[in-house]
Order: structure tokens, then sequence, then C-alpha cells
């Protein structure tokens, strides 16, 4: 018997912003999970490192943006781990690290097309749970995947806004504060982020 579900929400979070934070807090609020862990990946295997701040700055904001929320907590687990991160190998040492815990996967719709490509997939899907918000994607058909015993849809807001944007708006010199938690959005300006 497990004594905690977790929800992993696994992405670079480069920044956080409020599309990530509503997406755990409704998964954290409405779905049958203890919790949802943020997991900050060093490094994704589909994602370049040149735009990329240190690990531990990405850490630092989504600590910040999930002060006042209970059931989410940022998780450094990755950082140890061989780069590039790959979810199963995560998964592995998780399961091993907490024995007593279950762990269900949270992805976007966008990732659910792309899932086929991850390193062992097979095995992700075979063995977890995964949660699939809906995201606004470039295919006209329903990933082959959304039928898959182990996928399960969650009714949750659509935001689309996106950490390569909200750098791109910094870069130019414009307000992204309304994207940000206050708290981001304070520490990117002291510590001159993506300028
Ligand atoms: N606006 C959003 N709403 C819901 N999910 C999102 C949103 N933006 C990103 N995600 C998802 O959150 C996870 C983590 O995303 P990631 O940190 O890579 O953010 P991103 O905003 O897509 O970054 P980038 O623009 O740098 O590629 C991914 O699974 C991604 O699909
Ligand atoms: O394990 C894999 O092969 C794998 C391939 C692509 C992405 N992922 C995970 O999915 C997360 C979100 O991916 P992305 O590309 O939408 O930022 C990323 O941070 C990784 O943890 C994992």
């Amino acid at each position: 018997m497990f004594s905690k579900k977790i929800g992993l929400y696994f992405g670079t979070f480069n920044p956080i912003h409020i599309g990530h934070l509503t997406i755990a807090n409704h998964i954290a609020e409405f779905s049958d999970v203890d919790e949802v862990w943020l997991v900050v990946t060093p490094l994704s295997p589909f994602k370049k490192k040149s735009t990329m701040l240190p690990s531990y700055d990405r850490f630092e904001m989504a600590l910040q943006a999930t002060q006042a929320y209970e059931k989410i907590k940022p998780s450094d687990i990755e950082f140890n781990l061989p780069q590039p991160n790959y979810t199963a190998n995560t998964l592995a040492y998780l399961e091993e690290k907490h024995p007593n815990y279950s762990f269900v996967l949270i992805m976007g719709e966008d990732n659910l097309y792309s899932l086929p490509k991850w390193k062992n997939s097979e095995v992700l899907l075979n063995n977890y749970e995964i949660l699939v918000y809906p995201r606004i994607t470039i295919h006209k058909e329903k990933s082959p995947l959304a039928k898959h015993p182990s996928v399960k849809f969650i009714d949750a807001p659509i935001m689309e806004i996106s950490s390569s944007f909200i750098r791109k708006c910094i870069k130019e010199g414009k307000n992204v504060r309304p994207m940000l938690a206050p708290e981001v959005s304070a520490y990117i300006e002291k510590m001159n982020f993506y300028k």
C-alpha cells in the first residue's frame, strides 16, 4: 500500500510562469494526487542548452513561485543524474528512493504526440498513469495514444504562454509581470536574467 500519490510535472521552467502554475495547481486540487512535484530538468533531451539558465536558478524561481502552495513542491532530483535527463531514468531512481510513494506523470497534450520518441516510452506507458491536460497543438487528429489505457485526460484551463516568449519579451524590454508570479518577476529583475 502506498502512503502518497505524487504527480510528476517535468519541465525546464526557464522561467516558471503562470501557465505552469495553473496546471500544477489544477491537478493538485482536482485530481486524486496528494502532491505535485515540479521536477526541474537540467537538460531536456529535445532542448538546446544555449538559452538555459543554470539549473539552480530555475529551481530557485520554482521555489519562490510555489511558497504559498502547500501541495506543489519543486524537485531537484534530476540535478545529480546523468544528462540529458531521461524521464524513465528519473522514475526508476525515484521509485528506489521513495518505495512508499506511487508516481503518475503529468503532461500536456503536445507531449503525448512526442511521447513515442521518449526513451523507454513503452515502459512509461505500461507502468504509469499519465495525466494529460489540453493544449493547443499543430495536429489535426487526436494522438494515437489518447486511447491508451494509461492515459487519462484532465479538464484543465488552456493558457498559451511559454517561457521562450517570456524570455524574448524580457530581451526586448517589455513588461512580462502578468505572466509570472510576483516573486519570480522580482527575482528576474534583481538578477538581471534574460537581458
Ligand atoms: N502555457 C502552458 N500551459 C500548460 N503547460 C505548459 C505551458 N507552457 C509549457 N507547458 C508545459 O509544461 C512543461 C514544462 O514546460 P517547459 O518548462 O519546458 O516550458 P515552456 O514554457 O514550454 O518552455 P520553452 O518556451 O522554453 O520551451 C512541458 O510539458 C510543457 O509542455
Ligand atoms: O525521457 C525522454 O526521452 C524525454 C524526452 C523529452 C522530454 N522529456 C521530459 O519532458 C519534459 C518537458 O519536455 P518539453 O520538451 O516539453 O520541455 C522535459 O523537461 C523532460 O523532463 C523526456
